[in-house]
């Protein structure tokens, strides 16, 4: 598992660790475990040039110890100061290691001397290391740093702990921010590692243990031992109806193939049976493609909503009418009120979920977190936004963020095959919190596998699914 914890979190757990240890011990774990980091990438360290942008702060100071071990094994190294307050302890560490220390200010008004106004003046270095702010950062950038990151552009950029800029505990950006290849943080994730849109600015994620206690996350990620761990599977004395009955309640005439992918992803081998109850020409082309899906009956779990059309809130009803849990996707969206209370998953895209919750749908898309878990308290739900980095959010503040999946993902019907597949799960007897995050997580994988880089339609993620149980449990 992937957790990730808010500042407030994180420093109540450095502030018990610093009071055991001598002063200084931290930064240190923090410093070296960055410049083994950078050492890696760089593919050694004599005669590499590493700039580093430091901040007044402690992550200034991270910059430093570690531009000070990178020097130490023969890094060019050179700190541009953003600040007359950088880290008194790290600039003499540095200068004791023979690299530079110089104000940000003077280094770029020589890069801009030598290459023009607006800089190339970065072909000169291999690596910056992003030190201008890590957790006691606001959101934002002040001018100096956007000119030296202006004068360093094109030169790939490791962050300090957090890409300098990003709200740290949501994930939102407002104004310019670090755009990085790698992030290397300490002693846990934080919830911009996982959130959109500051994920995104982060590029790969490496975590350094520095021996923190830490607290239940605020923000978690599934990983793959975690969702082998929760899959259900079948026990030597199953059958069917114990292994779980899915029932779906989608597509229509106007809309046949929602109904035929909802099935698609429902018939994932996950459960033990799917019952289709919908349109007659809907189940006719459902069995051309599995057969043995059957018609309405008993079951343990509801998928409803997609290309429902104007039938969607009859079908939810219906599905209300048995006490299962239950998917609520698209055209059932609007009528979620219905469900205010009931173990269901509801699983909104950000335009929808800005017409569930009556706000533009921009403001959802720029404050994932904050919306989703505000959707799950007034639905009293599991709310699943869909998005690059999907968040499920529980009523009582849990949340997981998918992390697997692929640009390709993308397309037509790929949202059925989901709702489909987490009712497959709530049917095996997972709670929605799990199946939702679950069947989402698989969903990204099953799509990644599915790509191979290349195209795919959402019928080929449900095919996947397959494949990707069997090396899941194999594992
Ligand atoms: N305290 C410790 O022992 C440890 C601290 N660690 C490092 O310390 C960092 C936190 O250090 P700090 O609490 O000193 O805070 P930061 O270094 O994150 O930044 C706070 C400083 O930056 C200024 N500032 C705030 N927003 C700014 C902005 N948008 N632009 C420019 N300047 C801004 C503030 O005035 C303040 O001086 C962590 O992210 C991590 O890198 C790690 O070394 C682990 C151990
Ligand atoms: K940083």
């Amino acid at each position: 598992m992937i957790r990730a914890h808010t500042v407030a979190q994180v420093r109540a757990a450095e502030a018990a660790l610093m009071a055991t240890l001598p002063e200084g011990t931290l930064m240190q774990r923090a410093a070296h475990g960055l410049a083994h980091v950078v050492l890696e990438t760089l593919g050694g360290g004599y005669g590499r040039r590493v700039v580093a942008l430091v901040g007044s702060g402690d992550n200034g100071g991270d910059a430093l110890h570690a531009g000070a071990v990178l020097a130490r094994r023969g890094v060019q190294v050179e700190a541009w100061l953003l600040s007359t307050q950088a880290h008194a302890g790290g600039v003499a560490a540095l200068r004791a290691a023979g690299g530079r220390v110089l104000p940000a200010a003077e280094a770029v008004a020589a890069a801009r001397g030598r290459h023009g106004h607006g800089g190339t003046g970065g072909g000169h270095w291999d690596l910056v290391l992003d030190g201008i702010v890590g957790i006691g950062g606001k959101p934002g950038l002040r001018p100096e740093a956007v000119a030296a990151l202006e004068a360093l552009a094109g030169v790939p950029v490791v962050a300090v702990d957090v890409p300098s800029g990003v709200d740290v505990d949501t994930g939102e950006v407002d104004g310019p921010h670090v755009r990085a290849a790698l992030t290397v943080t300490f002693g846990t994730h934080k919830p911009c590692h996982l959130l959109d849109p500051a994920a995104e600015a982060c590029g790969a994620l490496t975590l350094v243990d520095i021996g923190l206690d830490l607290p239940e996350p605020d923000v978690e990620a599934l990983q793959p031992e975690d969702v082998a761990a929760l899959l259900p599977r079948p026990g030597p004395q199953a059958h069917k109806y114990t292994r779980g009955v899915v029932g779906v309640r989608a597509g229509s005439a106007t809309y046949p193939g929602a109904g035929v992918l909802s099935v698609a992803g429902a018939a994932c081998g996950l459960a033990g049976m799917v019952r289709y109850d919908g349109d007659a020409a809907v189940l006719e082309l459902v069995h051309r493609g599995h057969p043995e899906v059957i018609g309405p009956g008993r079951v343990q779990a509801w998928v409803v909503g997609s290309g429902s059309d104007t039938g969607a809130e009859v079908a939810l009803r219906a599905s209300l009418a048995d006490d299962v849990p239950l998917v609520v996707d698209a055209d059932a969206l609007a009528h979620a009120d219905l469900v205010r209370g009931r173990p269901a998953v509801l699983t909104p895209h950000a335009g929808e979920l800005a017409r569930m919750l009556g706000v533009p749908r921009a403001e959802v898309e720029q404050r994932w977190l904050h919306h989703a878990r505000r959707a799950a308290v007034e639905h009293d739900a599991v709310v699943l936004l869909k998005a690059r980095h999907t968040v499920v959010a529980a009523p009582d503040g849990r949340v997981r963020v998918t992390t697997t999946g692929t640009p390709w993902l993308a397309t037509a019907g790929a949202g059925d095959v989901l709702g489909g597949l987490i009712g497959a799960l709530l049917a095996a007897g997972l709670a929605p919190y799990d199946a939702a995050s679950v069947g989402s997580w698989l969903h990204g994988a099953a799509a990644t596998l599915a790509s191979g880089g290349g195209p795919l339609v959402a019928g080929d993620v449900a095919e996947a699914l397959g494949d990707l149980v069997a090396l899941l449990v194999a594992a």
